[in-house]
Formats: C-alpha cells, structure tokens, sequence
C-alpha cells in the first residue's frame, strides 16, 4: 500500500530533528487543517502528522510512525519533561525508545514487523462541543420516587391476609411503595386484566405476587389454606425475559410462601434439565415462575402440565419479552391458556371461589412500545392501566412517564475523547473505590461479550488466585469469571472483585457469578452486557457505568435502574464521545437532568494514587508526574502488555471488532446520535489498546463503515438492523433485536 512508505523501526538517530516543511497531504480536510493549527500552535515548525504519532493523522496520511521491536514508540518517554502532556510533541531520539529495555525484550509476539500505530492521549482528540451546565458538586438529591410511601401507615391497610403482612415486617418491609399501593388492592379485588408501568426499583415484583398469595391464601376459607396442597394445581404463570430475572422472581416467591409449606412453586427456565422440570410438574406446583421458550416448550412436550386451574398470567417486562423475540412463544402461552376452560373446582373437589372467576393476565412493561401495543392485544382483555404516577393523573399508559429514571438517582456523563476512555474508565473506578465507603458494588455495562471479556481479562489481577469466602467447589465453577482486580485497587480499596457475566456463559456460571457479586463483602464490579440490565435486584449496587451507550433510551433507563432502589440513592455515569453523542445528553435531561463531570479532572483524581501494573513492562508504574504522563504511562503499558500476550491481543482485536458492529445497531430514532460513520476507528482502537491500524483488524470494518458513511443510513452495515415506520403493526424492535440476537453467537455476542 502507498501508505506504507516508512520502514518499521522507525530511527531519527541522535540529531536534532529538521523542522519538517512536508505538506499535509491525504486523510480529511479537517483532520489536515487540524493538523497544521495544532503544530502552529505548538509554536514549532510545522510537524508532520508522522511526527505528532496521531493516530488520527496518521491513520489517513500517507506517512506513519512504526514501533519498534518491543511494540513500543520511540517518540515519547514517560516522565522525560521535554515529552510532557502539554501539546504535540517531536518524536524522542532516546536510545530506550529505539532498542527497548531488556526486560521487555523479544515482546512482539508475532508483531514484529507488523504495521502499528501509535497515537499520543492527549493530541488531536475532537473537541468537545457541550457546555457544561451543571458540575456533580452542584447536585442535591430530590425526594426519592421509588420509596415506600410515608403517608401509609403499613401493608395492613391493603386489605393483605396478616400472616402476609407479618411476613413482609420479617423481611423489613413495612409500608407499600406507590405502585403497590395501587397495583395490590386492585388484583385483590378485581377479575380484571391490568397493565403495569411504574419506574424501576419500584417494588412490581411484590405488586402481583402478594395479592396472588392473598387470594390463594384465602382459598381455605378457614384462614389457613390447609386444604390447598401442591396437587390442588397450578395457580398463577409468571414469566419473565431472562433466567436470571425468572429465577429472582422464584426466589422472591418462595420467600414469601415460606411460612406456607402446603404451597409449592418452582422455575422453569433454559439452561436447566427439561427432565428435572418435568419431575417437579408432575409432583405438583402452585405457582410456576418460567421464561418464555421453556414455558412453551413444556406445553407442548409436559402432559402433567394441567393448565386448567390457571387464574394469573403474569407477564414481567412486556417490552423486553418482545425486544427479545418472544413473541411466538408467548402466544403458544397465550393461545394454550386461551383454550382451556377455566376450571371451577381442583381434581379434590376445592372450590377456587376466592380466585378469579375469569383468568387474569397482567402485563408488566416499563414502557408502552409498539411491541407492548402487540403483546397487550395479544394477552389483554379490557384491562386497567394501573401506574404509580403521584402527581399526573395518569389514565393511559405513556413512553414518557416511566422514561424516568428514579428521581434520586444522580446521572452523570463524562464526555472521554475514545483515545482517552480506557485509562478514564481505569481512573474513575480508581477514584470510585478510593473513596472507602462511598462505593461497594459498581456494575459497567459494554455493547457486547466480547468488549466484556477483554476489559475483564484486562482489569483482573492474574497473580491473585484466592478469592474470600468460596469453597473450592464454588472457585472452581468462579475461576473463569471472578478474580481479583488490577489496576482499579487504591491504598483504602487494596482489594476490589471482578466479576463477568454475559449471555454466552453456561447457565450454572451466569448463576454463581451474580451470587457472588450479590454475597459479596468486599468491594465488586460487575463486568456485563445488558443481559443485566433487567430486573436484577441486587440492593448494595451503588455505582452503573454505561461505558458503552444503551442501544435505546429505554435500555438505558433499565440499565441506570439497578441502582437507587426502593428509594436508595445511587449514582450512575455515562460515557459518551465528543461530538455527535454529544446531543444524547439533551435526551437524557427529558429524563433526570445529569451533570458534567469532567474527563480531565477524573483522570487528575483517578491517577493521583500510585499505579499498580499487575504485569512488568517497560513503561513503569512510578513513570511520570502529571496526569497526563500517568495517563500516558498507564496507556502505554497496557499495549506493551497486549504485545507480550497473544490472548489478550486477541480478545482485544475481537472486543473492538464486536464494539464497533454493534455500535451500528443502536435504535433508528437514536442514530443520530451513534453515528458510525463518525467513528474514529483508530482512536477507538486505542482504547483497547490496541495499535494495529483498524483496516488490519479484520472484518472489512473500517471500509463498512466509510461506506456506510458515504452511502447514508442505508448501507449494508445497518441495514439488518434497519426499521420501516411505513409498514403499520411492525415489530420495530424486534427487527433489531432479532439481528441482535441471531448474532449472539457468531457475531456480536452481545447476550
Ligand atoms: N414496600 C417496600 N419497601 C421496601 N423495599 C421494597 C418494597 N417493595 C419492594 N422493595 C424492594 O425493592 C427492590 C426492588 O423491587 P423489584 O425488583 O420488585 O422492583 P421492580 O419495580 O420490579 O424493578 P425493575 O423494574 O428494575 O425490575 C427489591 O429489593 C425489593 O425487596
């Protein structure tokens, strides 16, 4: 190629170096311009963009920095003043850059030779067009909007069986929250369907399942429900969108049926032996807790399966049910229980009279949606809009009202130019934990498994094995995705856990690793897709990091929810890019107005203790003073360490590649704003630390996306993921999530 005109191993020799009078050539107009202002700037003869190592420069002008042997650029040395943080620098002539230490000798690992870029932090990142309106030290928290409510005196005012009341009090739950306030008193006392919207963290789990257990409670007329035992049939279905939310919701339940033992339920869910589940039918259950796939595999396949007796369908998480494609299986579901007459009586001759004379379906969703629209025309008869809604009298359900995020959760968005995200995302987690007490438990969300499983290679500590309080049994089902954290520990936090967790995990793993998130005494982080993003109720969670962006505004409304609930504070941070992501934080004021943190000053607090490297490299935790130098220091290691580990290169090179297609996949409407065309492919390369020029990645990416950019939105890059708001009744969001999903495996591996 033209632009390989320089040689690998790139050596000035000692001389003072020429001022360069090349002309800026190649690459875009702007990046030319801005090439030529940031060396005018400098107050130097113009330099070259070669000379300024930018990847953005160089990754379209025809001339490029190469390493040397060790993977390392021999234009920069930490803590040398002269190569300081503050402008475009000269390429070093020092004799380290161009032979490498011997410590870190023979590194390459197979990349000798090969064609790397190498881009300082600091320069040509685009700049930010946001004024900053209001800093995080401006925030005061409003009244929480997903608390129980103070004007109600306790559950007992809900007309709740006591022993359920006195139940609720074991477990330290006294007075209902809004939504139960409304959602309980009405399926107690109506045979009607309801829909259900209320904010996340609102306590929906306990609206259905406690009126449910009244009325089954009831049903023995005498007060005791003795006569009501595991075969007098099924009662209620509950599904729910993933195993990990299904399983919660079964833990929740038999929580409160504890004190019932003549009441039975059980889960059903993928992952699991369909032969066990089949076992546990026939025995008998009252309540089944299922996702959709199982539920409609099993009535099709489980004769003990009697849906005679069914009173509740309970649909949790409408919008995700239908995001995820489950549309056939739940109207299997639907159509089964439709059919079915309703039984009077159990086979014992028990009249179900305080249950339902009619089946109930309630549907549950976050937001109303044209899929929702569907699935409630699916499943819904006549049914009650119940939501939570203190101040509007909110009649209909509405996008708007539970686009909300609780009112006491503080927002935040650090805008990181994508060279400088890794070693922001390191320092913030630094600063977050370093802060003994403020910060426990901090789950950071990625686009897709593959960025989740290199950031967790990355950030983990391969020198400490031993994890606290696991058996050897629990470490050996842990070892793959728990470890102990490098880099984020600080002197209060010497000790943080990593934890990882995506879809393409067994589902023993998946399970154990967010029990041991959840158990978890020390400080964690949990390191996730949105496969966590719904339902997961883990209290302690103080911190959401949206390293990536939701793929829809109401993803990230469930994302930022698994903090600050049932009235708890929590903080969540967006990251987001300068430029065109810019305008999303207009949308994200529509909701709970953010503040600005700034990506400069979290670097200055994040970096200001030592760093640690777990691995030894010739870039030095103790190099360089001011931030930026740490910065860079911190940078530079990281792509030496990926240069000495073939693995770690790899999960690199895939989690930038997953990264960059499922950035093409965010909603129609929200495009605007993740516009892959905009993409600098090379900065963002960089932030996982990686040096290869996009191009030389893999997968045709960067001309995808430059084709895609030329040709519109309509390029073959997004095209699978394409909507047609002409065509009435579609699924818009399915469209997407079944590309999302179809790609799992081979592709995104987003689950
Ligand atoms: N009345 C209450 N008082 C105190 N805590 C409560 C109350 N009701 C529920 N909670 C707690 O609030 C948390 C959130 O409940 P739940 O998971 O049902 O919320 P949700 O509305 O379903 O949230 P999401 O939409 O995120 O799934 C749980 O830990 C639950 O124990």
């Amino acid at each position: 190629m033209a632009d390989d005109g320089m040689i690998l191993n790139f050596q000035l020799g000692s001389a003072p170096l020429k001022p360069q009078t090349t002309k800026f050539t190649g690459g875009r107009w702007r990046d030319r311009k801005r090439a030529e202002k940031s060396a005018k700037l400098a107050g130097s003869p113009s330099k070259t963009p070669r000379e300024e190592g930018d990847a953005e420069a160089s990754e379209r002008a025809p001339k490029r920095y190469k390493t040397n042997d060790n993977g390392e650029f021999s234009g920069w040395k930490p803590g040398n003043p002269s190569h300081g943080s503050q402008g475009p620098k000269k390429p070093s002539t020092n004799d380290n850059a161009g032979s490498g230490r011997s410590s870190h000798r023979g590194q390459s690992d197979g990349n000798k030779g090969s064609r790397q870029v190498i881009s300082r932090l600091f320069s040509f990142n685009p700049e930010q067009k946001t004024a900053v309106e209001k800093e995080e030290s401006e925030w005061e928290a409003p009244e929480a909007t997903n608390a129980p409510l103070s004007d109600v005196a306790n559950f007992g005012t809900l007309a709740l069986a006591s022993r359920l009341v006195d139940e609720l009090s074991k477990m330290n739950l006294e007075r209902p929250t809004a939504i139960q306030n409304k959602v309980i008193p009405h399926l107690i006392s109506s045979s009607g369907d309801a829909f259900v919207q209320a904010e996340t963290g609102s306590g929906k789990t306990f609206s259905y399942l406690l009126p449910i257990l009244h009325r089954v409670l009831q049903l023995s007329g005498k007060g005791d429900g003795k006569q009501i035992h595991r075969d007098s049939g099924l009662f209620a279905i509950i599904v729910a969108p993933t195993r990990e939310l299904a399983r919660q919701t079964h833990s929740v339940l038999e929580q409160l049926i504890r004190p019932f033992p003549w009441l039975v339920s059980t889960s059903i869910t993928g992952g699991e032996s369909k032969k066990a589940e089949k076992a546990r039918i026939r025995k008998g259950v009252n309540f089944l807790v299922a996702t959709p796939g199982r539920l409609a595999d099993h009535i099709d396949n489980t004769k003990a399966l009697n849906l005679g007796t069914v009173r509740w369908l309970i649909l949790d998480e409408g919008d995700r049910l239908m995001d995820l494609g489950f549309e056939e299986d739940l109207k299997k579901a639907i159509n089964a229980l439709k059919r079915i007459i309703v039984a009077e009586k159990t086979t014992n001759g028990t009249l179900l009279d305080s249950l339902p004379d009619r089946r109930v379906t309630v549907l549950c969703s976050a937001t109303m949606k044209m899929n929702v629209q569907k699935l409630g025309e699916m499943s819904l008869a006549d049914a009650t809009f119940l939501a939570a809604e203190k101040d509007a009298d909110q009649t209909a359900p509405t996008d708007q009202a539970v686009l909300k995020a609780p009112a006491q959760l503080h927002q935040s968005y650090i805008i990181a130019p994508a060279k400088l995200r890794l070693v922001t995302l390191i320092a913030y987690l630094k600063l977050a934990f370093s802060r003994r007490g403020r910060t426990m438990k901090a789950i950071i969300f990625h686009s897709c498994a593959d960025s989740v499983d290199f950031h967790y290679e990355l950030l983990r500590d391969p020198a400490k094995k031993d994890l606290p309080d696991t058996s050897a049994k629990e470490a050996e089902v842990l070892s793959r995705t728990v470890s102990k954290a490098a880099y984020i520990t600080s002197p209060a936090s010497p000790e943080v856990i990593l934890h990882r967790m995506h879809g393409s995990l067994s589902q023993p793993v998946r399970t154990a690793t967010i029990k041991s998130f959840a158990a978890s005494k020390l400080p964690s982080v949990l390191i996730t897709t949105d496969v966590s993003s719904r339902g997961l109720d883990i209290p302690s969670v103080d911190l959401v990091i949206e390293y990536d962006p939701a793929f829809s505004f109401s993803d990230h409304i469930h994302r930022v929810g698994r903090t600050a609930r049932a009235g708890r504070s929590g903080d969540a941070a967006l990251f987001l890019l300068p430029g065109t992501e810019e305008g999303y934080i207009e949308l994200l004021k529509a909701s709970t107005p953010p503040t600005a943190q700034s990506c400069e000053s979290v670097l200055e607090k994040g970096l200001l203790s030592k760093l640690e490297f777990p691995i030894e490299t010739t870039a030095k935790p103790e190099d360089g003073k001011t931030y930026h130098e740490k910065a860079e220091t911190l940078q530079l290691h990281i792509e030496q360490r990926l240069l000495g580990d073939s693995k770690q290169l790899e999960l690199a090179r895939n989690g930038f590649k997953s990264h960059i297609r499922a950035y093409a996949t965010h909603i129609k409407e929200e495009r605007v704003h993740f516009d892959i065309s905009e993409l600098h492919l090379g900065h963002v390369a960089k932030s996982f630390g990686l040096r290869d020029p996009p191009g030389g990645i893999g997968a045709g990416i960067e001309r995808k996306a430059k084709k895609k950019g030329a040709k519109g939105a309509k390029g073959k890059f997004t095209a699978d993921a394409e909507e047609d708001p002409s065509r009435p009744g579609r699924d818009l969001f399915t469209e997407k999530s079944k590309y999302l999903m179809k790609a799992t495996a081979d592709e995104f591996n987003i689950g």
